[in-house]
């Protein structure tokens, strides 16, 4: 058996109204990896996690989970999958204890309730496991949503859109519980609009625009091989201007003239800063402090989505 835990090949959707929604999508997930799916609006993102989870048919490819058929043999890939939906889909009567006891079930668990409150009190919701859905506060039913994807033990657990609109506290409670998870071995993909978030926790990164998929890498790997890094360097003097024997490093100066800023690719095993560092040191400039700064991968994103347009 194959060491990817989710395996998508050649998939393509198109939706009734004609909209090509996937195109020629190939993905390999790793089982135990964190990866971030980033994309636009509208970028297929929910779509590919809706035919992953067997919400949604394919149009063309195959998508296997576990080895398993995601259309042939869906009640084996169903189970191993756990999915945090973007929107609220749970019963406002039920109670906290009900709904997740339920969710288990629908999978045809052994119950388990030693598991299912350890979720809930991992989700802070342990206290509220007799009020009903709809007595719970917007925050705690966004982590009811993810006690009811967990309730059956998934291998694979799909986050949509987990943080959007959450509080700073839920975010970080919801990170850790990732951390936890990914300690268990449970392999996670998430979607985010807040790029940021990617960068902390994905192992890898993968972009989607206009239903293709740009890339999938290594965070580490994409931020030395795109992320541009620039090093500053303040000076004790103003300079009137950069002179003669730095011109080779393209040295940027500030309108103050108390600052250089020298840009090089943070991916190349050749770059020049002990160099230029000595150039400066013979031109006789004093340094006052120096400091990097490094592309995010905020910026590695936006530039590669305006070059596939
Ligand atoms: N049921 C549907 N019928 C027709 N078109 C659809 C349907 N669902 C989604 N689409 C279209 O498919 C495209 C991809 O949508 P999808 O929801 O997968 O994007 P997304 O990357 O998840 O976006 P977002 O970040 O906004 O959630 C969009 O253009 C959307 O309008």
């Amino acid at each position: 058996m194959s060491h990817y835990i989710v395996e998508v090949e050649n998939l393509n959707k198109a939706y009734k109204s004609g909209h090509q929604a996937l195109k020629d999508v190939n993905l390999q997930i790793k089982q135990g990896e964190i990866l971030a799916l980033l994309g636009p609006n509208g970028a297929g993102k929910t779509t590919l996690i809706s035919i992953i989870c067997g919400l949604v048919n394919p149009g063309s490819g195959s998508v296997r989970v576990a080895g398993f058929d995601v259309i042939k043999d869906y009640r084996q890939s169903r189970q191993r999958i756990g999915l945090v939906p973007q929107e609220l889909v749970v019963s406002m009567f039920e109670t906290v204890w009900n709904s997740v006891v339920f969710s288990r079930g629908m999978f045809g668990k052994a119950r388990n309730d030693a598991y299912l409150q350890s979720v809930l009190q991992s989700l802070s919701l342990w206290e509220k496991r007799d009020s009903k859905v709809m007595e719970l506060s917007g925050g705690m039913k966004r982590r009811l949503l993810i006690a009811k994807a967990l309730a059956h033990e998934p291998e694979v657990l799909f986050l949509d859109e987990p943080t959007a609109g959450v509080d700073v506290e839920l975010r970080r409670d919801m990170w850790r519980l990732v951390e936890q998870l990914r300690q268990q071995g449970v392999t996670i993909i998430l979607t985010t609009h807040y790029i940021e978030e990617a960068e902390e926790i994905a192992d890898r990164i993968g972009i989607i625009s206009r239903g293709e998929v740009l890339l999938v890498e290594e965070k580490q790997q994409l931020m030395t091989r795109l992320g541009q890094k620039q090093l500053m360097l303040q000076l004790q003097q103003p300079l009137p201007q950069v002179p003669d024997s730095l011109a080779a490093y393209q040295l940027d100066l500030s309108e103050d003239g108390l600052m250089l800023t020298y840009t090089y690719d943070g991916g190349s095993d050749h770059n020049h800063v002990t160099e230029m560092l000595g150039a400066i040191e013979r031109a006789r400039l004093e340094l006052k402090d120096v400091h990097t700064k490094q592309r995010t991968l905020e910026q590695i994103f936006v530039s590669l989505l305006e070059e596939a347009l």
